[in-house]
Order: C-alpha cells, then structure tokens, then sequence
C-alpha cells in the first residue's frame, strides 16, 4: 500500500527522536509534522526534563501527553529543535509560519543549538516563494507594510479572521521568487511595524529528516 503524506510526517518525526538528548528540555515548533513530534516525543517522556513551546497549541499538546512546559525565560539555551517548514532548500533554507507561529519558532530556534527540520519529500524545492511568505505585523502597520510589500515585487493577503498568539495580524506574501533569501530575511526585518517574516535562511536548519516513499533521508547544511 502506497504511504500516505501522514506516514511520511510520522516517519521523520520519530527519525528525530535520535537528535533528543537524555535529560534534557526540547524546543518543539508547531503545525502538523511538529504534532507527530509531540506524540513521539510523549513515548520517551520519562527522559526528557520537559520542553518549551513555540505556540499556544503545541504547549497544549505537550501538556496533553503529560509533558512539562517550561517558558524559555526559565528553560535557557536549548541543546535541540525540532520543527517543520512549509518550504525548504538544499542550502536548509525555509520558509514557515503557514500555522502563524513564526515568531515564537524563530525565537526558540535561535535559542537552540540545533535545529532538526522534519517534512516530507513534497516540501523541498529548488527555489522559496511558492508558498506565499507569512509576515507577522503590528495591526496598525498593516496597510503601510503591504504597499512597501507591493513595491518589493510582492502580493500581500491579509490571512482574514487570524490573530497570532503574540496579538498581531499575518500578510502572505504571494508571487515571490525568493533567489537571496538571507538578503529578503534583511530586508524585511528592517520594515517599521514588521515582527518577524517567515523565512528562516540567516539561522537555517541543520539538519533536514526528509520523509520519501524510499525512507527518510537525512541532510546537513
Ligand atoms: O507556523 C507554522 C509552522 O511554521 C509550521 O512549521 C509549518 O507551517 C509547517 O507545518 P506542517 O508541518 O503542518 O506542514
């Protein structure tokens, strides 16, 4: 029977069980590769010392299982994160936030040694921007954000009825060909009003457990 995109995102999520020191507090992302982590992560609850959240829902998950959810204030650096991404390359370049949690994984990213990107095979692409770029923004930025979005050659979307966990709005950004995803990263950070853009290219991941029909393959920047 042909593996469905669920068994690939359970494989890859149970492959990065083997990145989870003994002993120690794991940063988790969010969406639904992330949730598979979540659900084997709670097999081996027993020795790990808890974990911290990227998102509301991923901190209820965890907490479900009977998993300790510590802030990151408390936490400290982190030895691990595991996460997906809604595109990624080669170079372990990504694009994320499709769930609205950017902001919190990129916090928690960047307080972890390791980043273990899990996706299946369908999320690796040669070029980023196929899928439109989430850019969380202060409400009151909205509309001054989108026309500067406009004049980088983007079509920005409100992602109508969403709120973040943080209280801020999210434009897609569609129609981009992201060919320098460090210098994009950049530039949209120094936007006045923007919190955080999805592409996650200045700290990629470092390792990418890629789920395919022929196993899960592994790739280091
Ligand atoms: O905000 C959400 C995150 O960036 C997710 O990691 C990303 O959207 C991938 O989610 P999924 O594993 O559901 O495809």
């Amino acid at each position: 029977m042909a593996l469905t995109q669920d068994d690939l995102k359970r494989a890859v999520a149970q492959a990065a069980i083997a990145y989870v020191p003994a002993d120690c507090i794991v940063g988790v992302g969010t969406g639904s590769t992330a949730n598979f982590f979540i659900d084997e992560l709670a097999k081996i609850k027993h020795k790990i010392r808890g974990a911290v959240a990227s998102s509301e829902a991923s901190a209820k998950r965890l907490q479900g299982h009977g998993i300790e959810v510590l802030s990151l204030n408390d936490a400290g650096d982190l030895p691990v994160y595991v996460d997906g991404a809604d595109e990624i390359t080669r170079h372990m370049h990504m694009v994320k936030g499709g769930g609205g949690a950017l902001t919190r994984e990129k916090i928690v990213a960047a307080a972890s040694k390791k980043f273990i990107c899990v996706c299946d095979a369908s999320k690796l692409v040669d070029v980023l921007g196929k899928f439109p770029l989430p850019i969380e923004v202060i409400p009151m930025a909205r509309s001054y954000i989108a026309r500067e979005l406009v004049k980088l050659g983007g079509q920005p979307k409100l992602r109508e009825g969403f709120t973040t966990d943080n209280g801020n709005v999210i434009l897609d950004v569609h129609n981009l060909q992201i060919m320098n995803p460090v210098e994009l990263e950049t530039t949209l950070n120094q936007l006045a009003g923007v919190v955080t853009n999805g592409l996650f290219a200045r700290r990629g991941a470092d390792v990418l457990l890629l789920g395919t029909p022929e196993g899960v393959k592994t790739l280091t920047a």
